[in-house]
């Protein structure tokens, strides 16, 4: 029994704050102002990476009280992941907020993706599912998961033949949802507590729960997976991002 081949592409690393709303709201309007700018000028640059292709940048405000915000960052190496850690908890956003999760892991996909005689760096079509920006969709849920090593259901234990069977299952579910829901599938065996982080991306948060549920029978699911805790939200710009901070003033 041997490992099955991955490819690895960029590091991944979601940041989880809460706010601290006391030490927040008793910020003068301007003070909350010159916090924001800060911390847009940030983004303006991890942006900027982005279109660079140097990099991915998304930030998303998360429903209910696990968390206020995510931060995600991908880039080539964990050094330039902690670096990125230093240089936001220098921010004013973060002294006033408190980590309540991170993940890390390494966007991997099958190692049956390459294309033989054809040289992983270049193809273009492959770096770009190795090394993605940040999808645009409105919504994201992210959670980590395992595969169960229990009795008769050890994923570990199971033949190629039989792994591939169960993925060939479980691709043909995702594939309904092409265009739909996008997933990053990251591993972090050797990076964090969990095998794989799931991060989903969707204009219609409903999907999730659509096809999540529909994968919860699907054997690959069914048998062998077990769930860490779930996360949604949706991404905002820069503008929104102040808005939701700040407060606007409802109409009517
Ligand atoms: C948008 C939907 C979608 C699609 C199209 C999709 C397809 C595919 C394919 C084709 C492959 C095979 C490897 C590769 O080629 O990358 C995978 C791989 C994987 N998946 Fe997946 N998955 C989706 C979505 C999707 C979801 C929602 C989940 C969570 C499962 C659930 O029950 O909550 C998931 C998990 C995984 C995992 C953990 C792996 C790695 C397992 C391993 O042992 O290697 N995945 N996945």
């Amino acid at each position: 029994m041997s490992a099955p081949i991955t490819l690895d592409g960029w590091y991944v690393y979601h940041e989880f704050r809460t706010i601290r709303w006391d030490r927040w709201k008793s910020l003068s309007e301007g003070e909350q102002h010159f916090v924001l700018r800060e911390w847009n000028q940030f983004a303006d640059e991890q942006r900027k990476l982005q279109d660079a292709r140097q990099g991915s940048f998304g930030q998303f405000i998360i429903a209910g009280s696990k968390a206020d915000l995510l931060v995600i960052h991908m880039r080539p190496t964990i050094e330039e992941l902690s670096q990125l850690k230093a240089q936001m908890a220098r921010t004013r956003l973060f002294s006033l907020s408190d980590s309540t999760y991170s993940y890390i892991s390494v966007v991997e996909l099958g190692g049956y993706n390459a294309r033989p005689g054809v040289d992983i760096e270049q193809d273009e079509a492959l770096q770009a599912r190795l090394k993605p920006s940040m999808p645009t969709h409105s919504h994201i849920c992210f959670y980590p998961m395992n595969k169960r090593r229990l009795g008769q259901d050890n994923w570990f234990m199971l033949s190629e033949e039989e792994r591939r069977e169960f993925m060939k299952a479980h691709g043909m579910i995702g594939r309904q949802y092409a265009g739909i829901v996008k997933q990053i599938i990251s591993g972090s065996v050797g990076l964090d507590d969990w095998e794989w982080g799931v991060t989903l991306f969707a204009n219609d948060p409903l999907q999730f729960k659509k096809l999540v549920y529909e994968m919860r029978f699907d054997e690959s699911s069914a048998r062998f997976a077990e769930f860490g805790p779930f996360y949604v939200g949706h991404q905002v710009d820069d503008r929104a991002l102040g808005e939701w901070l700040i407060g606007v003033p409802e109409t009517n």
